[in-house]
C-alpha cells in the first residue's frame, strides 16, 4: 500500500489509542465513540484486509494465494473507491480478509500506511484510534493506551446475527457462530502478527456489558494512561 496523500502535518506527538480484538466483540463501535469523544481520528483496520480479500476475489484469484494477496495489497492505496464499499462488510469479505492477512507480504504491505495514519492523524487531529488484531502488539507497540475488547464466541456471533437481520441480510445462527469459530482459529493461530492482547493491555470481557458500559471503562482506561478528558 502507497503511503497517504499529504494531510495537514501534526506538530506535536499524537496520543495513539490501540485498540484490538476479536471479530464482532464491539471495537469497531468502541472505537468511533473514543474517537468522537476525544477528537481524534479512527482507522478501522480491518477494512483494508477485506479491501485487500475482495480485490483479490474480483480477479478470480484465491486469497490464500500469497503472490496474488501480495500483489492487491500492494495495490491498495489510501484514495481506493474500494475501501467504501459496503460489500466490504459481507461474511465472504471477512473470511477473505482473514486469508489474506496471514501472509505476511500483505501485512509489510499495509503497515506504514497504519503506522502512519497514528503519527499523523488526517486532518491534523490530536490523536488517533486504530482497531484490529495486531495494533497494540506490532503496528503501534508504544500506544499510550491500549484495549483488548473480548466477549464469548457465542455472544459475539449473537451480536453480529442481530446486526446482519437489523441490516435486512438473511443469515443463520449456526452458520454465523461456525464462521465466527473458524475466523478466530485463523486470526489466532496464525504464524505472524495473531491475534492476542499485548502483555500491557486492558483487557475487557463485554460479554455482559453493554455498549455504554464498555465506552465508560474505556474512557476511564484511556483517561488513566493519557491524563485525558473526553471533550465536553
Ligand atoms: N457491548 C455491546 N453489547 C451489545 N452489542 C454490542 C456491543 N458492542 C457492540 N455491539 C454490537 O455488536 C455488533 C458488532 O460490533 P462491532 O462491529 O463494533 O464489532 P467489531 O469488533 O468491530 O467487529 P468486526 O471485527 O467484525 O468488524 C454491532 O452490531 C454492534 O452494534
Ligand atoms: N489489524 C488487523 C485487522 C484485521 N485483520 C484481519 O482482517 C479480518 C477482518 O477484520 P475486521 O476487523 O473487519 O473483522 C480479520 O478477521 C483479520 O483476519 C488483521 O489481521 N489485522
Amino acid at each position: 500500500m502507497t503511503q497517504p496523500l499529504s494531510n495537514q502535518e501534526t506538530p506535536a506527538r499524537a496520543v495513539v489509542v490501540a485498540i484490538d480484538g476479536p471479530a464482532a466483540s464491539g471495537k469497531g463501535t468502541l472505537s468511533q465513540r473514543i474517537a468522537d469523544a476525544f477528537g481524534f481520528a479512527h482507522l478501522d483496520t480491518g477494512v483494508l484486509y477485506r479491501a485487500v480479500g475482495v480485490s483479490v476475489l474480483r480477479a478470480g484469484g484465491d486469497p490464500a494465494d500469497n503472490a496474488a494477496a501480495a500483489r492487491a495489497a500492494y495495490e491498495l492505496h489510501p484514495e481506493h473507491p474500494i475501501l467504501q464499499e459496503v460489500a466490504l462488510r459481507t461474511d465472504e469479505a471477512a473470511q477473505a480478509a482473514s486469508k489474506v492477512a496471514a501472509v505476511p507480504e500483505v501485512r509489510a504491505a499495509l503497515l506504514d500506511f497504519q503506522r502512519r495514519f497514528a503519527t499523523h492523524p488526517p486532518g491534523g487531529a490530536p490523536g488517533a484510534v486504530l482497531d484490529g488484531r495486531d495494533i497494540g502488539t506490532v503496528v503501534c507497540p508504544d500506544a499510550q493506551a491500549k484495549l483488548f475488547i473480548t466477549a464469548s464466541v457465542e455472544v459475539r456471533a449473537e451480536r453480529r446475527l442481530k446486526e446482519l437481520q437489523r441490516r435486512g441480510i438473511p443469515a443463520i445462527s449456526s452458520d454465523v457462530l461456525e464462521d465466527m469459530k473458524a475466523r478466530d482459529a485463523r486470526d489466532s493461530q496464525r504464524a505472524v502478527a495473531p491475534l492476542r492482547p499485548a502483555a500491557d493491555a486492558f483487557v475487557l470481557d463485554t460479554s455482559a456489558l453493554d455498549a455504554d458500559q464498555v465506552f465508560s471503562m474505556a474512557v476511564a482506561h484511556i483517561g488513566s494512561k493519557t491524563g485525558l478528558k473526553p471533550k465536553a
